[in-house]
């Protein structure tokens, strides 16, 4: 395994190589992946050239960690403040079976005055042979119990929106097509999911996450930070906690993660 760190358009991040040439590298701000590259050298994730990585705007593609909110569902910024805090990368272990790196980020009572609570999040990603793992762990290290939403907002390269479809959200084996917008939260989906594109075959799996948001913006979202036609280079899968907020006890911790696996 190799990793390192490196600056991106003046953003520190972080790369890890697998044996196969594989690639994934991830911000430090906000944990956020930017690029994962499988075996065989397709970038699978799309990150909007039109978004700068620094700055104060959050950054369109890759995979933002949401969390403590989704969306506006509450009174804290819109998807919560993780994806814009900075996190610190933890040592690697390059003994490790997988190529992994883990970045985490503490929050303290007064971080954020309108969510008073402790905790510690680490997200630990790993190159698979053909796939890439996310993991998301949340602790509370706070005297009292709180409750969260979270995400893996998964931005998917996808080649053309038009021509993708979705297996696994839909009951009796029904294939969501992609080609319309959609806006969407799938509760309570076991997966896995098989998201069929011009790009190939993914398959995307995921644990303690209850939930999988599939958002297609279309073209009149008016997202300034995508180019003409970004729109429809992606469709964004999310594995996600948001109808059953997850609650954790003081001392407590929860994990979900999120798998895509290419080549098969
Ligand atoms: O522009 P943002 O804050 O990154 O959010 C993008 C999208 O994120 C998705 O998760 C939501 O379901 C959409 O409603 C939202 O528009």
């Amino acid at each position: 395994m190799n990793c390192q760190t490196l600056l991106i358009d003046d953003a520190p991040a972080v790369r890890l190589q697998g044996a196969a040439g594989d690639t994934v590298t991830v911000l430090l701000r906000g944990a956020q992946v930017i690029s994962w590259v499988d075996a065989s050298g397709v970038e699978r994730l799309y990150c909007s050239p039109a978004s700068p990585l620094k700055g104060p705007q959050a950054v369109r593609g890759g995979v933002p960690v949401i969390f403590p909110q989704f969306a506006a569902r509450g009174s804290l910024m819109r998807h919560g403040w993780a994806r814009m805090r900075g996190w610190t990368l933890q040592p690697w272990d390059t003994s490790a079976p997988e190529p992994s790196v883990s970045l985490q980020l503490h929050n303290a009572v007064g971080d954020d005055p309108q969510w008073p609570h402790a905790c510690v999040c680490t997200l630990t990603v790993s190159l698979l042979p053909n796939g890439l793992r996310m993991a998301l762990t949340v602790e509370n290290t706070g005297p009292a119990s709180f409750s969260f939403h979270a995400a893996l907002h998964t931005y998917l390269a996808v080649g053309d929106v038009a021509q993708t479809t979705l297996a696994g959200v839909l009951p009796e084996g029904a294939v969501l097509s992609l080609r319309e917008p959609i806006d969407q939260i799938f509760e309570a989906v076991t997966g896995p999911l098989q998201l069929h594109s011009p790009l190939g075959l993914l398959r995307l799996e995921h644990a303690g996450f209850g939930d999988v948001v599939v958002w297609n913006p279309g073209p009149d979202a008016g997202l300034a930070d995508l180019p003409p036609l970004g729109h429809t280079a992606f469709a964004c899968v999310e594995a996600a906690a948001v109808m059953q907020p997850v609650a954790l006890a003081p001392g407590a911790h929860w994990q979900g993660s999120q798998t895509l696996l290419s080549g098969l």
